[in-house]
C-alpha cells in the first residue's frame, strides 16, 4: 500500500515537472521567432513579472549578465525587449518615427486618458505637444508663471518653525498644489482635499494591473478618473458661461484659436490630467531626495545656502524673487540634476513597435514593448566619476547637461516639456526652505525609509531605501514617536524614535538625556532659523557623542550632586554641560 502511494506521488511529481517545463517551453516556443534577442520568456501570461516587480534593477542586471545588454522577456502582460545599451537607447529615443512610439501600460493609458500626450503619436502628438509647450515652456514661465510660483512657495513654506515636518508629505502636497494653481488658479482655492484624494486614487491606478474588479487599484483609479473628469468638465462649463478671463493654463487652452494647436474638450481634459500627473511624483521625489542629500552633505548645503542668502541680501524682507534671480541659482540647479541622477527618479521609458523594427541586428516584432532602461547610465563611472557620491559640482561644467546620454528627462521628440518648470518648482522650494530653516532628519539605520503613501512606486522605493540605509527619509510607519519638551524653550518640542531618548537640540546644541529632560543653556551661533523644525536624532554611530563626553558628564553630575545633594538632576546636568568638556581635544 505504502509503496503504491510512493509511486503515485512520484508520478504526480513527474507530471507537475513536465507541465511546468512544458509551460516554460510553451512561452519560449510562442515567442521563439528567428532574429529575436536572447532571453527568457517565463510562464504563459505571468511571464517574468514576479521577478521583474520584486527585484527591479537587480532583475535587469541578472538578465544582462546572462544574455547581454539587449534581451527579451515577458513583463507587464507583454513580450518585451529590455535595452540597457546607452547607444541603442539613444537611437530608440531619437527615432520614434521609425516605429517605436510610447507604449505605456493599459492601466496608465485608460486612466490618464487615450488622448493624453503620451498616448498619441505622429501629427496628433505634434499638435498636442505644441499646445503644451506654449503653456509650460521657458518663455511662459519667465513672463507669467514665475511670480505665481514665488508667491505660492513663500506662503507654503511659512510657519514651519518648531514643527515636525514629514517632508515626503509636504513635497507631495507642494507638487500637487502648485500644479493645480498653475492649471486652474481660481478653482484651486475651492477644490478641497477630496479632489486630491480622487487624484491620488487615479495616480495609484496608473501603476496597477488592469483588472477591473471591485476593490482593485485599477477600478479605484478608473473611478478616480471619472470624478476628476466630472469636476474638470464642470469647471470648463462654468468658465465658458461666465466669460471671465483667468491667467492660467486652462484659460489658455480654452481660448486657443490657433488651428495648429487647438484641442478638443476631451483632449484638454486629458492634458490637464497629464500635467497634474507628470509633475507630481517626479517633482515631489526629487525635492525630498534633494533635502536628504543636502542633509548628508553639509558642504553642499552650505554652498546652496550661500547662493540663496546672496539673493536675499539684494532684497527687502519678504520681497519676491524674479527670473534673473532664478537664473543665477547655478549651484541649486546642479543639486537638482545631481539628485535626479543619484536617486534615479525615472528608471526608464516604454516604447511599443508599430511594425517589425531592426535593432542592433535583431528584429523586434510589431506590437512588442521596448523598455528603454536608462537608469543604469546614471552610475556609469566614465560619465560620472565616483558615481555613488553626491557631487553637484560635477554639473557646474556646463557641457555635462547636454551630453549624448543625458536621459534624466527623456530625449528626442518626447523630451520632458516640463523640465524647466519642474526645476523652477524645486529651486523655489529649496530657496525658501534653505533660507528659512535648518532641519534634521530622524530615524535610525534600521528604520530609514520613505513614508509609504500606499503607491506601489513609493513602496518599492521604500524597500530599496531600507536595504541601503544611506539613502532615504524616515519611514514613519515604523517609528514610535515621543514628544519631549525642551526644559528651557518650552515652545520647542522634539520628536524622537524609541529608546534611548537622546539627541541634540540643534538650536541650543544641548544633549537631551535619557530621562526625557531637555535643556537649553547656550544660544545658537547659527544665524538662520531661530527654531529648527525638528531636532532629535537617535544615536546613529557616526553621530553618537564621544563616550569620553558621556563619562565626563556622568562624573561631573556625580561631583555636582555630591557637593549639593538638593540640586535637581536637570540643573546638575546643565551645570555639568557648561563646565566645558574639551571637544576640540577629542578625535
Ligand atoms: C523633476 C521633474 C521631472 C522629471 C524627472 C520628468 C521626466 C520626464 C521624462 C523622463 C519624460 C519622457 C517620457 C517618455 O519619453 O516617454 C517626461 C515626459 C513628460 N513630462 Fe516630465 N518630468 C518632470 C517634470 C515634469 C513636469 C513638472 C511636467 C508638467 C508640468 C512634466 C510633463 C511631462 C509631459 C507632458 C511629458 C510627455 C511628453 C511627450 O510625450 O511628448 N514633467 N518627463
Amino acid at each position: 500500500m505504502a509503496a503504491g502511494l510512493v509511486v503515485i506521488a512520484a508520478w504526480l511529481l513527474f507530471i507537475c515537472i513536465c507541465v511546468y517545463f512544458g509551460l516554460l517551453k510553451w512561452n519560449q516556443i510562442r515567442y521563439g521567432r528567428k532574429g529575436l534577442p536572447p532571453g527568457t520568456m517565463g510562464l504563459p501570461i505571468v511571464g517574468q513579472n514576479t521577478s521583474f516587480l520584486k527585484y527591479g534593477p537587480d532583475f535587469m542586471k541578472n538578465q544582462r549578465a546572462r544574455h547581454g545588454s539587449v534581451f527579451k522577456t515577458h513583463v507587464m502582460g507583454s513580450p518585451t525587449v529590455i535595452c540597457m545599451n546607452p547607444e541603442l537607447n539613444r537611437y530608440i529615443l531619437l527615432n520614434e518615427g521609425k516605429g517605436m512610439v510610447p507604449g505605456y501600460p493599459t492601466s496608465m493609458v485608460d486612466i490618464l486618458g487615450r488622448l493624453n500626450i503620451a498616448a498619441v503619436h505622429g501629427s496628433d502628438h505634434k499638435r498636442v505637444r505644441g499646445s503644451l509647450l506654449s503653456l509650460i515652456g521657458p518663455p511662459l514661465i519667465k513672463d507669467q508663471l514665475f511670480a505665481k510660483i514665488d508667491h505660492f512657495m513663500s506662503s507654503f513654506l511659512q510657519h514651519w518653525d518648531g514643527q515636525t515636518i514629514d517632508i515626503q508629505e509636504k513635497a507631495s502636497e507642494m507638487a500637487f498644489l502648485i500644479s493645480l494653481k498653475e492649471t486652474m488658479e481660481n478653482e484651486s482655492k475651492f477644490l478641497n482635499e477630496s479632489f486630491k484624494q480622487e487624484f491620488d486614487k487615479l495616480v495609484i491606478g496608473t501603476i496597477s494591473l488592469p483588472v477591473n474588479f471591485p476593490g482593485t487599484n485599477y477600478r479605484r483609479g478608473l473611478e478616480g478618473r471619472k470624478r476628476v473628469v466630472t469636476v474638470l468638465k464642470q469647471i470648463m462649463k462654468e468658465r465658458r458661461a461666465s466669460g471671465i478671463t483667468c491667467n492660467d493654463m486652462l484659460d489658455k487652452l480654452l481660448r486657443n484659436e490657433d488651428p495648429k494647436y487647438r484641442l478638443s474638450d476631451d483632449e484638454i481634459i486629458d492634458q490637464l490630467i497629464v500635467i497634474l500627473h507628470s509633475g507630481y511624483e517626479t517633482v515631489s521625489k526629487t525635492t525630498m531626495m534633494a533635502i536628504k542629500y543636502l542633509h548628508d552633505n553639509p558642504r553642499a548645503l552650505q554652498q546652496l545656502r550661500e547662493e540663496h542668502l546672496a539673493i536675499r541680501e539684494t532684497k527687502k524682507p519678504g520681497e519676491s524673487i524674479d527670473w534673473n534671480d532664478y537664473k543665477s541659482m547655478t549651484f541649486t540647479r546642479a543639486v537638482i540634476i545631481e539628485t535626479s541622477r543619484l536617486a534615479t527618479v525615472v528608471n526608464g521609458v516604454l516604447r511599443r513597435t508599430t511594425k517589425d523594427v531592426e535593432l542592433n541586428g535583431y528584429i523586434i516584432p510589431k506590437g512588442w514593448k521596448i523598455y528603454v532602461f536608462t537608469g543604469e547610465i546614471n552610475y556609469d563611472p566614465n560619465l560620472y566619476p565616483e558615481p555613488l557620491t553626491f557631487n553637484p559640482w560635477r554639473w557646474l561644467d556646463k557641457g555635462l547637461e547636454s551630453h549624448n546620454y543625458f536621459f534624466l528627462f527623456g530625449g528626442g521628440s518626447r523630451l520632458c516639456p516640463g523640465k524647466e518648470l519642474g526645476i523652477v518648482y524645486i529651486s523655489m522650494f529649496l530657496h525658501y526652505f534653505a533660507t528659512r530653516y535648518r532641519w534634521e532628519i530622524f530615524g535610525s539605520d534600521e528604520i530609514w525609509g520613505l513614508v509609504a503613501k500606499g503607491t506601489r512606486a513609493t513602496d518599492q522605493l521604500c524597500k530599496k531605501v531600507e536595504r541601503q540605509p544611506q539613502v532615504g527619509i524616515p519611514c514613519k510607519r515604523l517609528l514610535d514617536s515621543v514628544t519631549v519638551k525642551c526644559g528651557h524653550c518650552s515652545n520647542i518640542s522634539f520628536l524622537t524614535s524609541r529608546p534611548p531618548l537622546q539627541g541634540q537640540c540643534l538650536d541650543h546644541h544641548q544633549f537631551i538625556p535619557q530621562e526625557k529632560q531637555g535643556f537649553c543653556s547656550n544660544t545658537s551661533s547659527e544665524p538662520l532659523s531661530p527654531k529648527a523644525p525638528f531636532v532629535v536624532k537617535p544615536p546613529e554611530k557616526k553621530h553618537r557623542l564621544p563616550s569620553a563626553y558621556n563619562r565626563f558628564m556622568k562624573e561631573e553630575i556625580q561631583r555636582i550632586k555630591a557637593a549639593n545633594p538638593e540640586i535637581p538632576h536637570r540643573e546638575a546636568f546643565s551645570t555639568a554641560a557648561k563646565n566645558g568638556f574639551d571637544f576640540a581635544g577629542m578625535k
